[in-house]
């Protein structure tokens, strides 16, 4: 049988699920490569793997995308690793730097600035000239906040912006998966977030950063109803940055 081919995000917020997947059968179906969340996200594109921890904001560009997991990265208000860092207030942004490992947060970024607080601000991808603020994302960002005079947390201020939560990344396949496959690959992952002390026994401790409020807390795995919905309104607004950009 031909191994299922998936991409899975190499940040602490994808350790439960790698070690569910490597503590269950399933490790022996499956080819896992681990990538920076940019990378997951083109290689679901182009079909490079059969499925992967997909950024909610690329979905639309997968063909024949199909989420396949009842599992998620996502949050419910803040999150501690998806920030805008800024040595000014909101108020006095003009320009800031996307991350580069970025689909979803940088397009957070862009949805809040725009239709929350209402700012327009010029974005960049050179990560060679100076701005005001910046995206960063993901273990890059454990123990920084006091690095910087503002620290905002985007998925807390989602939350103020929507009520909702969010999701950040979902498992999504660009074809279909038998609903057997499924099956086994939810279960395991369930197993890896039953393990969450297991994973954080092997985790190097941070300074300035709680691992295990991060695992337990601010990080929430399951894919709701209502983190769907925060997800399908988080790409209308996506739509409508494009449209009014165009
Ligand atoms: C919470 C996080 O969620 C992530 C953010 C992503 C993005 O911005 O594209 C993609 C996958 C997740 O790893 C994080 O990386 O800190």
């Amino acid at each position: 049988m031909n191994k299922i081919k998936i991409s899975a995000v190499a940040y602490t917020n994808t350790k439960a699920f790698i070690y569910g997947l490597e503590h269950s059968d399933i490790i022996n179906k499956i080819d896992l490569s681990l990538d920076i969340p940019s990378d997951c996200a083109a290689k679901v594109i182009s079909g490079e793997v059969d499925m992967g921890l997909m950024p909610v904001a690329a979905i639309p560009l997968v063909p024949n995308a199909n989420i396949v997991a009842d599992y998620c990265i996502g949050s419910d208000g803040a999150v501690n690793s998806v920030f805008i860092f800024s040595n000014v207030p909101i108020e006095e942004i003009k320009t800031l730097k996307l991350d580069a490992h970025s689909r979803t947060s940088n397009n957070l970024a862009k949805v809040l600035l725009k239709f929350y607080w209402k700012k327009e601000v010029d974005f960049t991808t050179d990560q060679t000239v100076d701005t005001d603020a910046l995206v960063l994302i993901g273990d890059r960002t454990f123990g920084k906040k006091d690095d910087f005079a503002f620290a905002y947390d985007m998925g807390e201020e989602w939350k103020n912006f929507t009520g909702l939560p969010f999701m950040y990344a979902a498992w999504v396949a660009n074809k279909k998966i038998s609903d057997e496959f499924k099956a086994e690959f939810n279960a395991a992952l369930k197993f890896g977030l039953e393990h969450r002390n297991e994973v954080l026994k092997d985790l190097p401790t941070v300074s300035n950063f709680d691992l295990k409020d991060y695992l337990y807390d601010k990080l929430q795995f399951d894919a709701t109803e209502e983190r769907k919905q925060a997800m399908n309104l988080f790409l209308k607004y996506i739509d409508q940055l494009e449209k009014v950009e165009a």
